[in-house]
């Protein structure tokens, strides 16, 4: 049970890092918040929410896995090496895709909720 508190410790510690060390971290964050006050005023259904949960949860493993490769990259290659940049560009490409999947996810739930309030209005 001691270790399992530990090991929680060593987790939240990690993200204490990603969140003190990355400003896109700390954007995703705050995406997050906007996301989920935009869901529960635009009263979102259950299937939408976790469409919405999803990204969240993508967006932010993603960014904190990119932070660890990079953390990892200037330890094992501080000095310029090709294969270190291939590394660090390939782990950028992939918090990328999850970014274009979220926002298309995001477009296909809120906009029309929010051009529908328009009209009404
Ligand atoms: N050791 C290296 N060797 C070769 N190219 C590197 C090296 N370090 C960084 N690069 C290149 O520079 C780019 C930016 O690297 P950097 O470490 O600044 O990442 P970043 O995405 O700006 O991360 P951060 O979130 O720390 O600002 C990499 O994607 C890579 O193309």
């Amino acid at each position: 049970m001691k270790k399992l508190i530990r090991s929680f410790g060593f987790a939240f510690k990690g993200f204490k890092y990603a969140f003190a060390t990355q400003q896109n971290f700390r954007i995703h964050v705050f995406a997050a918040i906007l996301a989920s006050a935009a869901g529960w005023w635009l009263n979102i259904s259950a299937n939408e929410w976790q469409w919405v949960i999803l990204c969240i949860m993508l967006m932010l493993v993603t960014e904190m896995l990119n932070t660890a490769i990079e953390t990892l990259t200037d330890l094992v290659s501080p000095d310029y090496n090709k294969l270190a940049g291939h590394v660090k560009d390939v782990s950028a490409g992939a918090v990328l895709l999850v970014a274009i999947f979220s926002l298309v996810t995001g477009g296909i739930i809120f906009i029309p909720k929010i051009i529908t309030l328009i009209n009404a209005a």
